[in-house]
């Protein structure tokens, strides 16, 4: 394949620390002007030195673009691949810096988030239009690939997750057990402004929750619910959190779940510590058995994936637009998508 119009392959994460005294300034970056209490920052910054201060996302992102640069090897996709973060280094305003300085004219991105919505897709775009306001006017141009919520390459990692959970499970508890999808809370006001529309953030997970299901357990009964909440309480967010819901299904008499975290694409912190370490207590003391379901990470079908994404972009196509659901799907967000604009964000 040749590249064209692409002359840079962009991964764009969240980014966080990897050392302890990065863990406050990260998260400082992260909450920037979003009135998240400190009691929260402070708790929030003990999840993380509970693994001596070292975010696992930086790693898998390193893991991804190794991934993804043998894939493109093997496929002919000769781009460039390069790394940047939102909240911590690589900060993408020094990746778009280092692209300049290499003479790449205009790249295509891919952020580690399948959704719509301001935090998984809007902010994104705001952070490239923010970045390449830094660099100046020699920055290159940057598009963002579109979600990829019901992409087979996502899905079909997540559903053959669910199947091997369930299998983890004591055999005796396996026919009763409950299926429990998460994804990151967002407040109901961020939720309602999702996509062009609204509640796309919602709809997306929905589908998608639907999708793995059918995949992995046809016909069992499944539950959509919430993790990793944060702001202050007088702010509602998408509920229920997974904790009240576990107790929820023990009072009803579930003795064992799968919990399947499609609102990521890794083992991202709000997995090994909300997931694997709240969730997992909690299931504890009620007697239930939890099984956490993995999350794609540097899955071949996954990286695969990205390179047709990036394929659907080059003129004529060289992939069809893939998804396995029935949500509109769209290339370009339109300029306010996510209302309210709070800060310029490219399209
Ligand atoms: C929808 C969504 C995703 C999924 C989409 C995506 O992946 O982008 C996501 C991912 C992530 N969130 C992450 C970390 C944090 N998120 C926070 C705070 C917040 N997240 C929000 C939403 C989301 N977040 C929101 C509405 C807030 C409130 C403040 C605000 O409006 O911005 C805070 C502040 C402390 C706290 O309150 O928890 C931290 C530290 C990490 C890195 C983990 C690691 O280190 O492995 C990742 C991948
Ligand atoms: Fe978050």
């Amino acid at each position: 394949m040749t590249a064209p119009p692409y002359d840079g392959f962009l991964l764009l994460s969240f980014g966080g620390p990897e050392r302890p005294q990065d863990v406050m300034p990260f998260l400082r970056n992260v909450t920037r002007g979003r009135g998240v209490p400190d009691e929260r920052l402070a708790e929030v910054a003990e999840h993380y030195l509970h693994f001596g201060g070292v975010s696992p996302i930086n790693e898998q992102c390193r893991r991804l673009s190794a991934a993804i640069r043998a894939d493109f090897a093997a496929n002919d996709v000769d781009l460039p691949v390069y790394w940047g973060n939102r909240n911590w280094h690589p900060m993408l305003a020094d990746t778009v810096a280092q692209m300049r300085d290499d003479g790449v004219r205009r790249v295509v991105a891919f952020a580690t988030s399948a959704y719509g919505g301001y935090s998984s897709c809007r902010q994104y775009r705001e952070n490239i239009a923010a970045a390449r306001d830094t660099v100046g006017p020699d920055a290159p141009q940057i598009d963002k690939l579109r979600h990829f919520a019901d992409h087979p390459g996502f899905v079909e990692p997540h559903a053959d997750a669910v199947r091997a959970a369930f299998a983890r499970l004591d055999p005796e508890r396996q026919a009763a057990a409950r299926l429990v999808f998460t994804a990151h809370s967002i407040p109901t006001a961020m939720a309602a402004t999702a996509g062009p529309d609204g509640g796309r953030y919602e709809a997306q997970l929905a589908e998608t929750a639907a999708l793995v299901a059918g995949l992995s357990a046809p016909g069992r009964p499944y539950d959509l619910v919430w993790q990793s909440r944060s702001g202050p309480p007088s702010i509602p967010w998408l509920a229920p959190d997974i904790n009240d819901h576990l107790e929820a299904l023990a009072r009803s008499g579930v003795d064992a779940v799968v919990v399947s975290p499609i609102g990521f694409v890794s083992d991202h912190l709000e997995v090994v510590w909300d997931l694997d370490t709240e969730a997992a207590e909690t299931a504890a003391r009620l007697g239930v058995q939890l099984a956490r379901a993995a999350t794609p990470g540097a899955d071949p079908r996954f990286v695969a994936m990205i390179r047709e994404l990036v394929k659907e972009r080059l003129v004529p196509p060289a992939a069809e637009p893939a998804g396995l659901g029935r949500l509109p799907r769209w290339d370009t967000c339109p300029v306010d998508c996510c209302a309210p604009a709070r800060r310029p964000a490219s399209a």
